[in-house]
């Protein structure tokens, strides 16, 4: 059996699908989550927690309230502390992960920033005697924490954050204080009510000289009663457009006392008599950030996958219209128009997973070498992921708001649970940097990049950056997906010339640095975002040229047949500019064709990322694909339909019709 979800029982028209599958959804498997033993210890894993009944949700997520969502996660993370170092490997990142994915969900919850930011926060900021007095302890759970940094009137501009920590020699201590409404953290997940630490970012003040945002280790409530420690305000910003389950903060602090060796001393330093030793790099304090968004092309490209695999399922069972057999309905996957809409999502899904992998290796070797003193790797990385994360969560929401759509009404319902998935999903558009401020922190790099290619400097170019040193060569759209990479070098290389040009022209014509930038700011940006998927289109060929398993190479390389077509003509105008409209037919008809090959394909494709009915939340996306039962069992069990006749009609709208005969 080639695709391993078939089950007796399941819907024939997704077992159809899934025999038609030409490869074995195991090796898949293997292939995306990066290793054999990784691939089966996650099954292993969801396996075990099926043994676990407690863990299973107690009611449908979506008929609960947010106090419900918080207390029902807060249950759950309860009942794991007894289980967990039987279900995973504490020291293992990704099996965590997976844990807290299957069981939890995606819509947050009291440790989604413990793990996410707080740790990785203590690991990177934290000197040794730090670590030893709070990692463990972090890590065992004994504490709950969070990354505050965000405020009231300053996200994106660190450099102005408001709130202070003033050290005085002569106490030896820091005072954190609030001076205004806009200075109270704002935004940082788990702070309102589960959190009783902190890494607090504060503008670091010794004898009136302000040394800018660093981060601090704080205090927040009592760990016997949890209540708030004096000095401190904090709560609950409200609901939000999804991740709901999560109770992200408000903080002030009131001339909160901080001992001094609670300021994060790895790489700067305050001694006892106030004497400050900088960091080895100005940006080193933000790697909590750059961690995290090393990680957003691997999750992004998850919650895509969560509203591909509901959609998919759903499209080869759903059936409306007809095509050549006026005897049956087909399934609405054999329209053209819906692959077109659900299969370069699946490409990119893919893709994105692959660059994930890369940017984590990548980011767990710059920690290694910042530790041993080599800062050099730095700005490759803040670079790439800035670029990276803002393209991924821009297609990401692009293709789950496409599967909602691919979906009908249906989609719109939240038995699909799209919608969820796509609030949270589109949150990363704006956390860890806001999409359009990160596209211009790679445009500096990019503008930088061809300063020096314009000085003869090319050989000092970052990894990646070759390219805007070559000539425009001729390209033969016959020699493979090589000659697709040269559309998007090109096109790259010619937007992000222009836009430097175009820099540096405002500049001479007189315009201040800053003016010039801000003027050329969109076409940077676009310059920034043809870089980022030149990128992701290398590590998808790359990935899959390295690949052995002829069958799972052949259904790949069909994949990335579609992502490649589907690329070249989403940068039409850019394309135009160096293959002709007659050549831009031929990709068009070629797209098409290589959406007719994967169509066998399709349910298999997404079955492989084995994610389970639990984490999926999805009536219309579970694997058994008996949509329409399950529809109407889950309509049957909202609240509303636990009565025939609610309080409101008996108290408002009968009495209404009641007047109205009179
Ligand atoms: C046991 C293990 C368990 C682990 C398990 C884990 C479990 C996980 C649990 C659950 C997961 C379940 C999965 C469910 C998924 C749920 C998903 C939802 C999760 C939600 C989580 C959301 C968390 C969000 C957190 C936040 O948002 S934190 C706040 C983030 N804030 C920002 O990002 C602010 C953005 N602003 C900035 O970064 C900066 O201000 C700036 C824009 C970069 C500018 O900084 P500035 O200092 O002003 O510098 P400039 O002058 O512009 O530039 C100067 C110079 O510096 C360079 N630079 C800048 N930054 C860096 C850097 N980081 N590194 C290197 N260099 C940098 C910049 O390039 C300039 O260089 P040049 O001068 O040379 O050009
Ligand atoms: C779900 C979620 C979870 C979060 N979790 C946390 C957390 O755990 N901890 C935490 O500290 N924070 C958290 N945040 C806050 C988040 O990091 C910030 O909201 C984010 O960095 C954006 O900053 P901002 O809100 O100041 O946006 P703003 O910067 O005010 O953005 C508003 C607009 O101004 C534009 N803009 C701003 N500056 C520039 C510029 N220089 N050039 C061009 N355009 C510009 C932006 O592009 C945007 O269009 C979270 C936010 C969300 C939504």
């Amino acid at each position: 059996m080639l695709n391993k979800s078939i089950m007796d029982g399941d819907n024939p028209d997704l077992t159809e699908e899934r025999m038609k599958g030409a490869f074995d959804t195991d090796k898949m498997a293997a292939v995306i989550y990066g290793s054999e033993k990784f691939a089966i210890r996650r099954r292993e894993i969801t396996e075990s927690i099926s043994r676990i009944p407690q863990l299973a949700d107690s009611k449908p997520f979506s008929f609960m309230t947010r106090e419900e969502k918080i207390s029902e996660s807060c249950r759950k993370l309860s009942v794991l502390s007894e289980h967990w170092n039987q279900l995973i490997d504490t020291n293992n990142e990704e099996e965590a992960l997976h844990l807290y994915r299957e069981v939890l969900g995606l819509e947050g919850h009291a440790f989604s920033l413990h793990e996410t930011m707080f740790i990785p926060s203590l690991v990177a900021q934290a000197n040794d005697e730090q670590q030893e007095k709070w990692l463990g302890r972090a890590k065992r759970r004994e504490i709950i924490g969070c990354y505050a940094q965000t405020e009231m009137g300053h996200g994106t501009n660190l450099r102005a954050l408001e709130t202070t920590a003033t050290y005085y020699p002569s106490t030896q201590e820091f005072i954190l204080h609030t001076p205004t409404e806009t200075a109270l953290k704002w935004w940082p997940g788990a702070l309102g009510k589960s959190s009783n630490y902190a890494v607090v970012v504060a503008d670091l003040v010794i004898r009136d000289t302000h040394y800018g945002a660093h981060p601090f280790m704080v205090q927040l409530r009592d760990e016997k009663t949890h209540n708030p420690l004096p000095g401190i305000t904090v709560g609950d910003i409200g609901p939000k457009m999804a991740f709901n389950g999560a109770d992200n903060g408000f903080l002030g602090f009131n001339q909160y006392k901080l001992p001094r060796d609670h300021m994060l001393m790895r790489h700067s330093r305050v001694e006892e008599n106030g004497t400050y030793t900088k960091p080895p790099h100005a940006k080193i304090g933000y790697s909590s950030m750059v961690k995290v968004r090393s990680r957003m092309a691997m999750d992004q490209g998850l919650f895509m996958v969560s509203a591909l695999v509901i959609a998919v399922r759903y499209s080869a069972v759903r059936r409306q219209g007809f095509l050549d057999d006026k005897s049956r309905e087909v399934k609405v996957l054999d329209y053209q128009t819906q692959q077109h809409r659900l299969f370069p999502s699946i490409a990119r899904a893919y893709a994105f997973i692959f660059c994930g992998f890369e940017t984590i290796q990548l980011y767990d070797q710059l920690l290694i070498d910042v530790k041993n003193g080599d800062t050099s790797g730095m700005s490759d990385l803040h670079a790439l992921t800035s670029g990276l994360k803002s393209v991924v969560t821009h297609q990401t929401g692009e293709g789950i708001e496409q599967a909602r759509m691919a979906c009908g009404g249906h989609g719109y319902s939240m038995a699909s649970y799209i919608s969820e998935i796509y609030g949270v999903a589109i949150g990363g558009c704006t956390y860890e940097g806001e999409n359009m401020v990160m596209l211009l922190q790679l445009a500096r790099y990019l503008v930088k990049s061809v300063e020096l290619v314009k000085t003869g400097k090319s050989k000092e170019l970052g990894p990646m950056m070759n390219y805007l040193a070559e000539p425009d060569t001729q390209i033969d759209l016959t020699s493979g997906p090589e000659a697709y990479v040269k559309v998007f070098q090109h096109a790259a290389r010619r937007q992000v010339w222009k836009a430097t040009d175009k820099f540096h022209q405002l500049m001479e014509s007189g315009q201040s640095r800053d003016i010039a930038w801000n003027n050329s700011a969109v076409e940077l940006t676009r310059a920034s975002r043809l870089h980022t998927r030149l990128y992701i289109m290398e590590t998808f060929i790359r990935r899959v040229s390295s690949i052995s398993d002829v069958s799972i190479k052949k259904v790949l390389i069909d994949l990335v047949n579609v992502h490649v077509n589907y690329e070249v003509l989403d940068i039409g105008t850019y394309a135009l500019e160096h293959v002709s409209s007659t050549q831009l037919d031929s990709i068009r008809s070629q797209l098409y064709s290589s959406l007719d090959t994967l169509r066998p394909n399709a349910v298999s494709l997404i079955d492989s990322f084995q994610i389970s009915d639990m984490q999926l939340r999805s009536v219309l996306g579970r694997r058994d694909g008996h949509v329409y039962t399950n529809l109407f069992e889950w309509a049957k069990a909202s609240p509303l339909n636990q009565t025939h006749v609610l309080p409101s009609v008996n108290q408002y709208l009968k009495p209404m019709m009641d007047k109205a005969k009179l």
